[in-house]
């Protein structure tokens, strides 16, 4: 659906966009990750045919972007980062407003934007003006704008900046709803966790170059080399027991934490079953109070994979 090979977008000296190779499937959801000016902004211009990369290829739905702009423009949805909406315009004359420009034509039009407005619950704010909304609702209304055509591929950058907890969380929801329809979405942001649940591929981008390409349930395995527990028999006892878990040659290391509140343990193998831990603490005497495996989420790995690479 989405391909690249060595794509490369230079401003005089610097590299906007540094030999990007990448290969999207239909159904991915691709989370693209990086600071501000790592390069997601210029990619998916390039994606969208509005700016030239200066070398390297790339292609979208198996159109080139050097042949088949005009193909590609009606396969996607792109919705930037900052996008203006017009004064005096009611939700609803906007997005007739649009899908004319799709041509998009009698009743069929005004349908299809009711529909979308229904998909990004919007329906009651059909006849508010668009300058009204909230910025939450305003790029949810950008949304349903680039869905009128039906495209099968999205490109959303940025959807949640500027955005309350609330409606992060809606736009989110939103974005597993497109998910369920099947498109392919390449969705940007520089907060790692944002993406967590709704991808399936992650790609992380500094300065221009792809540091890491991978599916999230390899990049998960990847940074869950060690296996690591969090263990407590008791503020006053713990202490005790982290020596005595340092005896043990299955375990690599032992800390105490939080002002002796818990024995965080790691395992010197990759071994994944740490049930021995609390057995032997309780065969030793202690009387256990908690123990759990340390949770890997995307930011984890995220701080894993770009250790030393970043800065
Ligand atoms: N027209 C331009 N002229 C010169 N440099 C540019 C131009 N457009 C972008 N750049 C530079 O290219 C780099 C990549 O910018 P880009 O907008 O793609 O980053 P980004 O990852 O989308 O960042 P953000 O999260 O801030 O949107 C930045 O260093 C930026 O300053």
């Amino acid at each position: 659906m989405i391909e690249t090979r060595d794509l490369t977008k230079k401003y005089g000296d610097l590299y906007a966009l540094d030999r990007l190779t990448l290969k999207l499937d239909k159904g991915d959801v691709f989370g693209f990750i990086g600071p501000n000016g790592a390069g997601k902004t210029t990619t998916m211009r390039i994606l969208a045919t509005l700016l030239n990369p200066s070398w390297g290829e790339a292609s979208v739905c198996g159109y080139s972007i050097y042949t088949g702009s005009k193909d590609i423009r009606r396969s996607i949805g792109y919705m930037p980062d900052f996008f203006g909406v017009y004064d005096d315009m009611k939700v609803i004359e906007y997005l007739e407003f649009f899908a004319a420009a799709y041509r998009i034509k009698g009743p069929e039009r005004r349908k299809k934007c009711e529909q979308v407005l229904e998909l990004v619950d919007l329906g009651y704010k059909r006849d508010a003006l668009v300058t009204s909304l909230s910025r939450g609702m305003t790029q949810r209304l950008g949304l349903a704008r680039v869905l009128l055509h039906e495209p099968q591929v999205l490109l959303l950058d940025e959807p949640a900046s500027g955005l309350d907890p609330r409606a992060r969380i809606e736009m989110r929801e939103l974005i597993k709803e497109l998910r369920g329809m099947n498109k392919t979405i390449m969705v940007s942001s520089h907060i790692l966790p944002e993406l967590a649940d709704i991808c399936n591929k992650i790609g992380i981008i500094e300065r221009g170059k792809l540091i890491f390409n991978n599916d999230v349930a390899t990049a998960i395995k990847q940074v869950r080399q060690k296996h690591v527990f969090f263990v407590s028999v008791g503020k006053d006892q713990n202490e005790l027991a982290a020596k005595k878990l340092e005896t043990y040659p299955e375990i690599g290391s032992v800390e105490l934490e939080n002002d002796n509140e818990s024995i965080k343990v790691s395992l010197r193998d990759d071994r994944e079953d740490g049930s021995f831990v609390p057995e032997r603490l309780i065969q030793e005497g202690f009387r256990l109070k908690s123990f759990k495996e340390e949770e890997i989420n995307l930011e984890n790995v995220f701080m894993s994979i770009t250790k030393g690479i970043t800065n």
